[in-house]
């Protein structure tokens, strides 16, 4: 018979999948780059103080400048100024002396070659066993090239039953061509289960808790359809500008930035049917399902903006049009937001209403779910206030549901109150960026929290009419004030139904 004990680890082990990777050498290209100092060495080291890494390990950062003697310094210095160092420098140390460093152009193939030694000769002396993450933290256009050439110097297959893998950044396209050359481009020499197409979104603590939420929970599935919902709400509000990435932002703005990618991999997890396990293929076909099942969206139902100068936290700043090396007279988009339908049993005539924007008055991402108010109100006191659920994923992660409440006293009067579960508060502070479980799922090859080449493309074939609908009409911008909740027409896309944006 089972003690309580063995049972206990029984459940807890069919509930945790092997969490110790093969050894294996990370490679990272775009190695001198922001991504890599503030998020990419700072996650393997998170990874390493949880004792997650394996003990054969390597981490090789790739860039053009000579940085052999400055890389291990500097990034050492990133993951102390990023704070989480809580278990002393002897760690950090042990940790520093596993990062090396290859300077190379990303176009030069003697390049290659020459990384196709260092590799070798370190799976040599660290038994590595030719297994490799390529992380691919370089701008955009080099992702097919650096791809193509570390096929071509045979460096994108294993021996034996090495795996070798990559991760590749966003944006993955600009529209639905791109993506899909991008697609093409990569799969002509990777399989897909070699590629990892990340999301940062996808390793937040509760973004990834939206399936344990519905799913590993009898209260709430029940729930969660057009019987009782009215309405659901996704916000990805940034308080900062463009902070200096005039080029990139020139090129992308807000929809192609946050909206095709963030929001709608949230909005995936929110609306899915329940997969038939939580393995990779079975997540990915209802992800799937739920971006073909949401209708073209009308140009009506979108409104878009841009932010002029403002006040944001009591400081005066600058509009969109004065940002560094943005063009004066920009029609970019700064702010987006958009109606959706979904086109399935679960969510007829449910709304999803969607924005994302910079230089809003707060920082804030959330799922806000809003239910439909009981058929009759028996206490007789005008409308009664709808159930609130909201899934708060930053600042302050946690859960929160709004109900009505008798306020203590002679009379029956109605209230809202609030049952909250705060993250930090049960859990303390996390250092973890997200980045740290996505860099174990794809050293584990678990592509559950990455995105899919048929995903990403659904994505796009949504987005893209309504960015060309956009980019032939001329707007008159900038149309909201730096520190406001947005342009106008965002508030009209639900006043028109009723409603109106909600933040907790
Ligand atoms: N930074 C962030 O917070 C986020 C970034 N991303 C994505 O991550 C990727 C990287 O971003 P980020 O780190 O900010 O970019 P950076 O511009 O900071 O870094 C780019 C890196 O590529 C190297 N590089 C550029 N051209 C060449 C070349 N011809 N040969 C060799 N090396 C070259 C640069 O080297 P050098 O220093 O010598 O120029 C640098 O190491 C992008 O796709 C971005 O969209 C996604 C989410 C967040
Ligand atoms: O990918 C991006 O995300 C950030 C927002 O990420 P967060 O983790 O700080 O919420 C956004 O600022 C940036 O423009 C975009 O490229």
């Amino acid at each position: 018979m089972a003690t309580q004990e063995n049972s206990v680890s029984q459940a807890e082990a069919s509930q945790t999948k092997q969490n110790t990777p093969d050894p294996c050498i990370v490679v990272i290209f775009g190695a001198s780059g922001d991504l890599t100092k503030r998020k990419l060495l700072p996650a393997l080291y998170h990874l390493e103080q949880q004792n997650l890494l394996p003990e054969k390990f390597a981490v090789v950062g790739v860039a053009r400048r000579d940085l052999s003697k400055t890389f291990a310094p500097d990034m050492k210095d990133g993951i102390v100024k990023g704070g989480g160092v809580d278990q002393g420098e002897a760690k950090l140390g042990k940790f520093m002396e596993r990062v090396h460093y290859f300077a190379t152009e990303f176009d030069n193939d003697e390049g290659y070659e020459g990384l196709k030694k260092y590799l070798a000769d370190l799976d040599g002396k660290l038994g590595t066993g030719g297994r490799r993450l390529f992380y691919l933290a370089v701008a955009p256009e080099f992702f097919a090239d650096i791809t193509q050439r570390i096929a071509k110097h045979g460096m994108a297959k294993g021996e034996g039953d090495a795996w070798v893998r990559f991760i590749i950044e966003k944006p993955f396209g600009t529209d639905l061509a791109s993506a899909k050359k991008l697609n093409d481009d990569i799969h002509a020499v990777l399989e897909e289960d070699q590629i990892f197409r990340i999301d940062h979104y996808l390793g937040k603590e509760v973004v990834q808790n939206i399936p344990i939420f519905r799913f590993a929970n009898s209260i709430f599935e029940p729930l969660w359809n057009s019987n009782y919902i009215d309405h659901i709400q996704i916000t990805g509000a940034e308080s900062i500008g463009i902070e200096g990435r005039g080029p990139f932002y020139e090129g992308a703005g807000a929809l192609r930035d946050v909206l095709q990618n963030h929001v709608m991999e949230v909005l995936s997890f929110v609306a899915m049917e329940p997969p038939t396990s939580f393995e990779s293929a079975a997540v990915r076909i209802e992800k799937l399902k739920v971006w073909k099942a949401i209708r073209p969206v009308p140009i009506e139902d979108t409104a878009r903006g841009q932010y002029g100068p403002g006040k944001v936290d009591g400081q005066d700043v600058i509009g969109y049009r004065q940002e560094d090396r943005v063009n004066p007279e920009s029609q970019q988009v700064t702010y987006a937001a958009m109606k959706l339908s979904i086109d399935n049993l679960r969510w007829a005539g449910v709304p999803f209403y969607i924005r994302a924007g910079k230089r809003l008055a707060s920082r804030v991402t959330e799922v806000v779910v809003v239910f439909k108010q009981p058929l009759r109100n028996i206490f007789g006191q005008g409308e009664l206030e709808p159930n609130v659920l909201t899934l708060r994923i930053q600042p302050d992660d946690g859960i929160s549901v709004q109900f009505g409440n008798k306020v203590p006293g002679p009379t029956t009067t109605i209230d809202q109150v609030a049952m909250t579960f705060n993250y930090a508060q049960k859990f303390g502070k996390s250092y973890a960026s997200g980045y740290e479980r996505l860099l174990l799922d794809a050293m584990l090859g678990d592509g559950t929290l990455f995105a899919e080449g048929a995903g990403v493309e659904a994505t796009w074939t949504l987005m893209t009419p309504i960015l060309e609908a956009w980019e032939g009409q001329i707007k008159d911008f900038p149309n909201y004030a730096a520190g406001s909740w947005g342009p106008k027409e965002a508030d009209e896309l639900l006043q028109r139904d009723g409603r109106e944006w909600r933040v907790s």
